[in-house]
């Protein structure tokens, strides 16, 4: 899909709306000139509006000068954006996206003027840097807008389209996912300090450890258990470790986590 006549807004540059702008940039499918970020303390863009973006704390101005709309702001701060911009929105122009999470889209709509086409998407901050894994959902699949923000999000990681119902869970499994792993990331580089490597080193050997499990996954498309069974030698040191983590509840820390985050996730709006 070519989007180079299409310009985009995030309404709420934070964290996540920087990351997304960061990534289509990095993806050449919108340049700086073509993305305006908004917030309301814009001295803390000054780095994006040096690198070309359009920085403002006008909403309104930001919608009518954009065609597609990404609302990024806190569940809380999502009413009042929407009321502020229903005004400027014309169903003939935009698609509205909302990263915002718990919001759904009936919410959205008691917001903003009937006919204005809206799609959830969570994606996660490594979109910053293309390896974002994205859900999408919609109100109904045959009107095009699927399609238009999957085109998106396709050049900045992969995309699943999944029911609305599933939105709370895909929060916590994808955009709260990231911070788990990096979690684990923290936790097996500190027991690398423990037995003998600097901070540094620890850090880097982990990271690097981690990054080739996905990638084993990615590639080879096998389970889990399978690409663990061939690094447990029988009697080996692989399957103490493993054991002694179970011990300490490692898999149950993990699932249970993701369905506290997922409980919250459904009711952060
Ligand atoms: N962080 C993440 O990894 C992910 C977050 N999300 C969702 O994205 C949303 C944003 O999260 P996150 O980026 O972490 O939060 P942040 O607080 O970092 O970002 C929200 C931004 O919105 C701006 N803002 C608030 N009100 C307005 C307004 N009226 N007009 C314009 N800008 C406004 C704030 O800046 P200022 O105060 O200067 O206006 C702030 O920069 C949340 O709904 C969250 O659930 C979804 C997926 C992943
Ligand atoms: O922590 C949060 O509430 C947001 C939603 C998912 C990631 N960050």
């Amino acid at each position: 899909m070519d989007f180079s006549d299409k310009k985009t807004a995030i309404l709420g540059a934070g964290n996540i709306g920087c990351s997304i702008a960061n990534g289509l940039t990095a993806s050449d499918i919108f340049k700086p000139s073509q993305q305006t970020l908004t917030r309301r303390r814009t001295d803390k863009l000054s780095e994006y509006t040096e690198k070309g973006y359009n920085v403002t704390s006008d909403n309104i101005e930001a919608v009518k000068n954009s065609d597609i709309l990404i609302a990024c702001v806190e569940p809380h701060q999502l009413d009042g954006l929407l009321k502020e911009i229903s005004s400027a929105l014309n169903p003939e122009k935009h698609l509205l996206i909302s990263v915002v999470s718990g919001a759904k889209i009936s919410d959205i709509k008691k917001n903003i003027p009937d006919g204005v086409a809206v799609v959830r998407a969570m994606p996660n901050t490594a979109i910053a840097i293309r390896e974002s894994m994205t859900c999408i959902c919609s109100e109904t699949l045959d009107n095009g807008t699927i399609e238009t923000t999957k085109a998106i999000f396709d050049t900045v990681g992969e995309t699943l389209v999944i029911q609305e119902e599933q939105m709370s869970s895909a929060t916590a499994l994808v955009a709260c996912g990231i911070a788990f792993f990096l979690r684990a990331i923290r936790a097996a580089s500190q027991g690398g300090i423990e037995i003998g490597f600097s901070s540094q080193e620890s850090l880097a050997m982990a990271t690097q450890t981690a990054k080739g499990a996905a990638s084993l996954l990615g590639s080879m498309k096998n389970h889990p258990e399978y690409e663990i069974d061939r690094v447990t030698t029988p009697k080996g040191c692989t399957i103490s470790g493993l054991n002694q983590m179970e011990h300490g509840g490692f898999s149950s820390a993990m699932i249970k986590g993701i369905l506290t985050s997922a409980e919250k996730a459904e009711k952060l709006y």
